[in-house]
C-alpha cells in the first residue's frame, strides 16, 4: 500500500516539482501513471521507491519510509528503471546472487517468462541488446513477487511480438494482492491491462479514476459526423471522421481509449464521474 499526503519535492528550491500531493492506493490494482514528459512521473516512482527522499509531508509504502531503505522495505519493492543498470553477470549467475534478496522469489515463475521472451539464461546481461535487457528486468521484477512493483516505460525497447508477449506475463504472472505502477506514454500497451488511471499535471494529480467506472460512464468510440451528437464531452478529427468521448448510452459501453482521456485530460476536459 502507497500513502502519500501532501508531499512535496522539487530539484531546485525555486521551483518545487511537486507541492501537496495526495495519493493513496492499495494493493490488487494496476495503475496506469499518465502525464506529460517532465510531468514528475519518474520522479515520482523515484521518491516510492526511496531513491530520492521527500522534501515535505509524508511517504510510507507497506508502513516504511522509503528513503530509509531498509531490508524489510528493499525486500518487498521492485523498481524497474527505464534504464536498468545491469552487471556482468550471466542471467543464471544473476539469479543466484539477487534472486536471494527477495523472499517470495519464484525461480519457476522466471524460467517461464524467460522462455516466453526467448532469452537465454547462459547468456552475459552485459552482451544482451538494450530489449533484451528490459525484457529480463521484467522477468526478474515480476518473480520476486513484491508487494509493490513500479515500472517505468517497461515496454520502451521491446519489439511488437514482445509487447504482446509482456502483456500475456503480466496477465498471467501478476498476482491478486500485488501493487503494480506503469508510468508510459505508450499506452496501448497497456491499455487493456491496467485498472485505474492516474494523470499528474504541473505537479498534482489531476485525475484518478478507475477504468470500470470511466467506461460505466463514457463511450469512446470513432463516428463519421460528431453533428447530432448530444454531450460531446471531448471529440478529435481522425481519418474518416472524429473520435469521440461522450456519456454512455442505453448501457452500450466500450472499451477505453486511454490516448483519447489523456488528451482530454490535457486539454483541460471535466470527465466527472
Ligand atoms: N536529476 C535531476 N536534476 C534536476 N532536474 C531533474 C532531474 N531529474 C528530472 N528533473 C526534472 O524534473 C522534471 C520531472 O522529470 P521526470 O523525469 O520525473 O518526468 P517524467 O514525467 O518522467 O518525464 P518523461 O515522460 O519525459 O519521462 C523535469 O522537468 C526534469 O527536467
Amino acid at each position: 500500500m502507497i500513502a502519500i499526503n501532501n508531499l512535496s519535492y522539487g530539484y531546485s528550491k525555486q521551483k518545487p516539482l511537486f507541492e501537496d500531493l495526495n495519493l493513496s492506493q492499495n494493493n490488487g490494482n494496476i495503475i496506469g501513471l499518465l502525464g506529460k514528459n517532465g510531468a514528475g512521473k519518474t520522479t515520482l516512482l523515484k521518491l516510492i521507491s526511496g531513491l530520492l527522499e521527500i522534501q515535505k509531508g509524508e511517504l510510507t509504502v507497506n508502513g516504511f519510509e522509503p528513503f530509509k531503505r531498509v531490508p524489510d522495505f528493499l525486500s518487498n519493492i521492485f523498481f524497474v528503471s527505464d534504464d536498468p543498470f545491469l552487471p556482468s553477470l550471466t542471467i543464471k549467475a544473476y539469479l543466484k546472487v539477487y534472486g536471494a534478496l527477495y523472499k517470495n522469489f519464484d525461480f519457476e515463475k522466471m524460467h517461464k517468462i524467460i522462455d516466453a521472451f526467448e532469452l537465454k539464461a547462459d547468456k552475459k546481461l552485459k552482451n544482451m541488446s538494450f530489449g533484451q535487457q528490459k525484457k529480463f528486468i521484467i522477468a526478474f521484477a515480476l518473480s520476486t513477487n513484491c508487494s509493490v512493483l513500479l515500472l517505468d516505460e517497461p515496454t520502451n525497447g521491446l519489439d511488437i511480438p514482445s509487447k504482446k508477449i509482456f502483456r500475456k506475463v503480466l496477465v498471467d504472472f501478476i498476482e491478486d494482492d500485488q501493487l503494480v505502477i506503469i508510468s508510459t506514454h505508450q499506452v496501448k500497451d497497456v491499455e487493456t491491462l491496467i485498472d485505474k488511471i492516474v494523470h499528474i499535471e504541473n505537479g498534482r494529480i489531476v485525475f484518478e479514476k478507475d477504468v470500470f467506472k470511466i467506461t460505466e460512464k463514457f463511450q469512446f468510440k470513432t463516428v463519421n459526423t460528431i453533428s447530432g451528437l448530444l454531450d460531446v464531452k471531448y471529440s478529435e478529427k481522425c481519418p474518416g471522421g472524429y473520435r469521440v468521448i461522450i456519456p454512455v448510452i442505453e448501457n452500450e459501453e466500450t472499451e477505453l481509449d486511454i490516448e483519447l482521456l489523456f488528451n482530454a485530460i490535457s486539454n483541460n476536459v471535466e470527465i466527472n464521474i
